[in-house]
């Protein structure tokens, strides 16, 4: 009997990566290509959504090479990627979304913070959708990027006839199906997937966004995480170098694939889910929890219903520049340089020796706050600003690991700072489930478990991204009976590390002063 896989495609910030798997969830073969991102000016970036399906292709056809599988057994592929906008004209070409004119940027990236005067305005609606985004409406998420659209490209408006999030525009480019998944539109297109009538149509008539629909090409209902919606068109299974027998699920924004990655274990398990906490940290850091019934807060996004796992409600914390924000880090200070995967490696070598001879009180009087790309939660403010504190002379190496080093503390008390008001909110999370760059920061892997004392479970499926969207892939092709026992049947578990105690007061120290930095931050914004 021939065996079944599937295939995973995630489309991240900085490059698109795809992975065969089997039913168990086994990891057989896995690629990546980069894509490109124009940033033309600060609070501007934009891809090519040619470059990324281009980018998409390759990476599939690699990693079934390196599989060795035939692509006639590859029976159910999925898509996850940033919550980048992507515009299409009426003819499904595209359409510039850059003040640059090129047509070829057409998607606005969802670190963008473009649309901020927009956003504060959605806020200022206090309409109802708010509820169920934490009661302040983010520039990352879709609503004001399309009024900011309208407004100031007017041309680009009136010509579009397709408008996508990322990885429903993928499921487009390999099915033609208009198909919308419930994870990307209730979670960033203010569609309430609980109600009957999930639109609110009034709302964006007030926003001034009355003919969305015209333009958009959007359909009336979302299509639930894993839906079949298809199979892959001639023209598509040829560039992926696949078959067109294989089945194409609705797929979901990038952190929610990672969500089930790792905690598609619990699925079904009701009880317990709320004390897990999936924290998939790359350049941005998304921080998510499940429970049977909604738990809506100020300052974190959702509750989404059904966003990843069925008939859960969703929380979705985060930090907007993480990753992004060591590696700016190491490309502004004047012994630092390209911050790739050597150069962290020394840096955290460094770090280690450092504590060795100075004390594990390395640079104490060193404190940073993160906020470098706003606050996403707990204070949903995209107007905060960075602050670092405890500045010298001193610009050696050694001053830029333990500025480093001091990030990476600053990046775990933001996360601790998520946990606490999701913890006040309901939850009784105690463990974290990390993936994604960060995984492979052996500082942060430890400031995770210590800065937080919660549980730190690090997932043995090399990665977890890839493994979630081969879930929602192998529940398109029919391989199992629904999403939650495709979870459990390809979960992979993971290696738990437990926080040091030891290390409990000087952390405690730091959290106190991470408070301050925020209370003081916004003191100073406050003086006219
Ligand atoms: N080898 C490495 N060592 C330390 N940090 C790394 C390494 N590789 C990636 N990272 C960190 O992870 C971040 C990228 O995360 P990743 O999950 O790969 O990307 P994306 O956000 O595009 O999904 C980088 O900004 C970097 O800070
Ligand atoms: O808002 C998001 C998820 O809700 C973004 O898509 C996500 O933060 C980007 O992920 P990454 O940092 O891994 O590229």
């Amino acid at each position: 009997m021939t065996k079944s896989f599937v295939c995973a495609v995630d489309v991240g910030t900085g490059s698109a990566r795809a992975g065969i798997l089997d039913t168990g969830g086994t990891l057989l073969g896995r690629a990546e290509h980069p894509i490109v991102m124009n940033r033309p000016k600060a609070d501007h970036a934009e891809h090519d959504s040619r470059d990324i399906w281009s980018a998409v292709c390759i990476a599939v056809r690699a990693a079934r090479e390196k599989a060795g599988v035939a692509a006639q057994d590859i029976v159910g592929v999925s898509f996850d990627a940033t919550c980048s906008l992507v515009v299409r004209g009426k003819d499904g070409g595209q359409l510039s979304v850059s003040v640059s004119g090129e047509r070829r940027w057409d998607t606005i990236v969802w670190l963008d913070h473009r649309a901020i005067a927009e956003a504060d305005e959605c806020t200022e609606s206090s309409h109802a959708v708010l509820d169920y985004i934490g009661g302040v409406m983010s520039p990352e998420m879709e609503t004001p990027k399309l009024m900011w659209l309208k407004r100031n490209l007017p041309g680009t408006w009136n010509e579009s006839g397709y408008l996508f999030d990322l990885a429903d525009f993928l499921s487009w480019k390999a099915t033609g199906s208009l198909a919308r998944s419930q994870c990307t539109l209730t979670a960033k297109w203010t569609y309430l997937a609980h109600e009957e009538t999930g639109w609110r149509h009034d709302f964006f008539q007030a926003v001034g966004l009355g003919d969305l629909f015209e333009h958009g090409n959007l359909p009336d209902k979302a299509s639930p995480v894993g839906a079949d919606i298809g199979r892959l068109s001639a023209q598509a299974a040829a560039e992926l170098g696949l078959t067109e027998q294989c089945r194409v699920g609705a797929g979901v924004i990038d952190a929610y694939a990672g969500a089930l990655g790792v905690l598609g274990g619990f699925a079904g398990d009701e009880i317990n889910i709320g004390r897990h906490l999936a924290l998939i940290a790359g350049t941005s850091s998304c921080v998510m929890a499940m429970s049977p019934d909604p738990q809506p807060f100020a300052g974190v996004w959702g509750p989404y219903y059904g966003a990843a796992l069925p008939r859960l409600w969703l929380s979705e914390g985060g930090q907007s520049a993480t990753g992004a924000l060591l590696d700016h880090i190491i490309r502004w200070h004047g012994a630092g340089g390209e911050p790739d995967a050597a150069m962290h490696a020394r840096i955290a070598r460094r770090v280690v020796e450092l504590r060795a001879i100075e004390g594990e009180n390395l640079a104490g009087r060193l404190h940073v706050l993160p906020d470098f790309h706003g606050n996403r939660s707990p204070l949903a403010d995209p107007h905060a600003v960075g602050v670092i504190s405890g500045l010298t002379l001193d610009s050696s190496f050694d001053s830029l690991c333990k500025l480093y080093w001091r990030t990476a503390v600053s990046i775990a008390l933001g996360v601790r700072h998520v946990l606490e008001a999701l913890n006040e909110n309901g939850y009784l999370i105690d463990t974290l489930h990390v993936t994604g760059g960060h995984t492979k920061n052996p500082l942060l892997m430890e400031l995770y478990a210590d800065a937080t004392g919660c549980t730190v479970v690090e997932p043995l499926a090399d990665e977890a991204v890839l493994l979630g969207t081969g879930m929602i892939a192998a529940t398109a092709a029919g391989l199992f009976p629904d999403l939650n026992a495709a979870c459990v049947a390809m979960q992979q578990g993971g290696k738990t590390r437990e926080p040091n105690s030891t290390a409990a007061g000087r952390f405690e120290r730091d959290y106190r002063v991470f408070l301050e930095m925020h209370r003081q931050r916004q003191a100073l914004d406050e003086i006219r």
